[in-house]
């Protein structure tokens, strides 16, 4: 952390990251193409021009697996910085209300798992640290360091409310 000032750290993109609970299962998704292509994640992606993070998760969500997600909850934000130099800034939500059935699209496959069952060895490394939180419900503010896939450093803050919406 020490050699990065956080406080005027500006993201080269915007994304989210949207988790549906359906009582002890979470949808996650096989990503099959762009940035943790590969990897087990929940839906999500990059903010387009004009748009607000709730919109993207909405968005992704039926890009993605072809569901209609509401009623959002924001709970977590990440700061994504990685050593050669791209930045990516992530709000992540969770809902239990969704309409529509998972399929498969070209970007991903619909993954249901029971929460005590959530594949960490196919995810982000920092996944294991703050996904449990967003199943109890509890908001943070967390910042990352990646040489490309590995984490070198993080500094995760529980947060006594969401954090706010983005204002860069
Ligand atoms: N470290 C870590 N853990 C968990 N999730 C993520 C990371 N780093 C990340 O970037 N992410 C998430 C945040 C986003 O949901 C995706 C990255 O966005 P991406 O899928 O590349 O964006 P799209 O808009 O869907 O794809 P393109 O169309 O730009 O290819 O990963």
């Amino acid at each position: 952390m020490a050699d990065i000032d956080w406080s005027r750290w500006t993201p080269v993109d915007r994304a989210t990251l949207v988790f549906v609970l359906s009582g002890d299962d979470i949808l996650l998704i096989e990503k099959k193409r762009g940035l943790g292509g590969g990897k087990v994640n929940g839906p999500g992606g990059k903010v387009d021009p004009g748009e607000s993070v709730e919109q993207c998760a909405i968005r992704e969500c039926k890009e993605e697996l072809g569901i209609d997600v509401s009623e959002l909850e924001q709970l977590g934000e990440h700061r994504f910085q990685f050593v050669d130099g791209y930045s990516i800034h992530c709000w992540v939500f969770r809902t239990s209300k969704w309409g529509g059935e998972p399929v498969e699209t070209d970007e991903a496959v619909p993954l249901w798992r029971r929460t005590d069952a959530i594949p960490y060895e196919r995810m982000w490394e920092d996944d294991h640290i703050w996904l449990p939180l967003i199943l109890e419900g509890k908001a943070f503010t967390a910042d990352w360091i990646f040489e490309d896939d590995t984490m070198l450093d993080h500094r995760l803050t529980l947060l006594a409310q969401a954090p706010g919406a983005p204002t860069e």
